[in-house]
């Protein structure tokens, strides 16, 4: 590769303190001839959805997440007034709680943030917290599941004495994910057991009219802040979803939003060659022939950006991940996305990377800055900064020798402003690629699936525990009582009987193990 070749393909904004760097993906100029009637549809799709047009046709929803840091770009007063409102609200309120204002009802002020939602509704202020959240004014902590052990060690963090002090902030779109919905349930047991008033402590974001939202409204919640439904929960950081939990941490919201509007502006431009996000999707579709034959290998060459490879791990796979393309054929279409952090994965799976299966790219994110303030040697004349970029261009470099290709992104440092930069980057690649491969990126009709079995498997569970006797039964017999499956029934009964509801024998074979009050 020489530096001419990687010289023409650096994508720069200089003002931005960004690049792309793309030479290593061998992007060919009759691929690039080949692509260009796609890439001017790709164009005009995303200016039709930022002009408010149904972009995602399934759930008859427009989709605006890219003018939450701009909102002048609303199509109407309506939808900006529906931006703006809850963003001024939002920072007044922090703003009432870091001065004590707003109070916990047993004196003091709030001292730390327990958050609960899940999926886009979590892992968005989990990014945020994680990558910029060393300023912050108070602490955030999260339920963002429904195992019960890992409530219990959150609740056990804070103790029973923080909760008096601990602020709610229940999180859920739809206002009805069981999981979100379970996390509250307990968080309010505990506050209960406390002898305190959970709605005091409570505040809600939420759809208008959706079941969390009654839930606050009856329970007297301190206070609730609106989310549209033209904001995708994978695309909902800069939405109040995001933008609530940072503000209440005592975080800089506004250059988060500035970052992603600069790249926004940057890629809205229809010159593909200078356009970052379009290179992106470029090099996914070069990559995996348009069909995400390769996966996306992220890393970022600093600690605090590890959550942005489960970040983009939602983004990319719940957008890109569709059986139908909007024609109606079958093409299951996707991009398998994984990474953690480098250098650390070099002494992981690096080694597959480089010498097994050549099935992915690789995504590096360099940070420039190592460190803020004096750094030392940690041998003569080299630094850990030195390291860390010797190893981030060492493996570049070792991944391409052997025919695997990476793109590098740069950014000089982790801020608020490049935070939004990076994630406006890839919610732009997204909604390019999604067009490029003509799929809907904005629904999920998938997980619809999952919650249907889990709603149909908690049924089967009830209709067990009601068969269960003092005589000992195996699982075929409750089946045929029941009318259910014998292998459901089974783990319904292997479920009871670690948690201690019913007692197990074990037979020879699982379908002879028996169980008994
Ligand atoms: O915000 P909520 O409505 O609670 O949804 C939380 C999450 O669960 C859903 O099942 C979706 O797959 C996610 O896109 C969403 O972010």
């Amino acid at each position: 590769m020489s530096f001419d070749t990687y010289s023409a393909s650096v994508i720069r904004y200089p003002e931005l303190g960004f690049s792309l760097d793309s030479s290593l993906m061998d992007l060919d100029a009759s691929f690039l001839a080949e692509m260009e009637p796609k890439v001017a549809k790709a164009f005009d799709d995303m200016k039709a959805l930022e002009s408010g047009a149904i972009a995602n046709p399934d759930e008859g929803r427009m989709v605006g997440h890219y003018w939450l840091r701009q909102p002048s770009l609303a199509p109407n007063d309506e939808l900006r007034a529906q931006i703006t409102e809850p963003l001024t609200a939002l920072k007044e309120f922090a703003e009432q709680v870091h001065t004590g204002r707003v109070a916990p009802p047993g004196g003091g002020q709030f001292r730390r943030i327990l958050l609960i939602g899940i999926g886009g509704s979590a892992l968005g202020p989990q990014l945020v917290n994680d990558a910029i959240g060393d300023q912050a004014r108070l602490p955030i902590l999260f339920f963002d599941n429904t195992d019960p052990a890992g409530i219990d060690r959150t609740l056990a963090s804070i103790g029973k004495e923080g909760l008096a002090t601990t602020l709610v902030l229940v999180i859920s779109k739809s206002g009805g994910t069981p999981e979100t919905r379970n996390g509250m349930v307990e968080a309010k047991a505990a506050y209960d057991a406390a002898g305190l008033d959970f709605g005091k402590h409570a505040v809600a974001v939420t759809g208008t009219g959706s079941k969390l939202d009654k839930f606050a409204d009856e329970h007297g919640f301190i206070t609730r802040f609106p989310m549209e439904d033209w904001v995708g929960g994978r695309t909902s950081v800069m939405s109040t979803v995001g933008l609530v939990p940072a503000s209440l941490q005592g975080l800089d919201i506004d250059p988060f939003l500035e970052g992603a509007a600069a790249m926004d502006a940057e890629t809205r431009k229809t010159d593909a060659s200078t356009n970052a996000a379009m290179r992106l999707a470029l090099c996914w579709y070069a990559a995996g022939n348009g069909k995400g034959e390769k996966d996306m290998v992220v890393l970022p060459y600093k600690d605090s950006l590890v959550l942005f490879s489960k970040y983009l791990q939602q983004l990319v796979m719940e957008s890109l991940g569709k059986e139908l393309d909007l024609d109606g054929n079958k093409v299951n279409q996707g991009i398998a996305v994984y990474g953690n952090k480098g250098s650390t994965d070099q002494h992981a799976y690096v080694q597959q990377l480089r010498d097994g299966v050549p099935n992915f790219f690789a995504t590096f994110i360099e940070v420039r800055k190592g460190r803020d303030g004096d750094t030392i040697e940690v041998e003569p004349g080299s630094t850990s900064a030195d390291y860390l970029q010797g190893f981030l261009r060492g493996t570049r470099k070792a991944l391409y020798q052997s025919g695997r290709g990476s793109i590098t992104l740069s950014i000089p440092e982790v801020n608020p402003f490049q935070l939004g930069l990076l994630i406006g980057l890839f919610e732009r690649a997204v909604s390019f690629y999604a067009s490029l491969v003509n799929i809907n990126a904005y629904h999920q009709p998938g997980v619809e699936a999952g919650k249907k079995a889990a709603a149909d498997f908690l049924d089967v569970l009830n209709g067990v525990r009601s068969r269960i006797t003092a005589d000992a039964k195996t699982a075929g017999d409750i089946a045929y009582e029941i009318d259910a499956d014998p292998e459901d029934v089974y783990h319904c009964l292997n479920h009871l009987a670690a948690n201690g509801e019913v007692q197990s024998s074990l037979g020879k074979e699982p379908n002879e193990d028996t169980f008994s009050l």
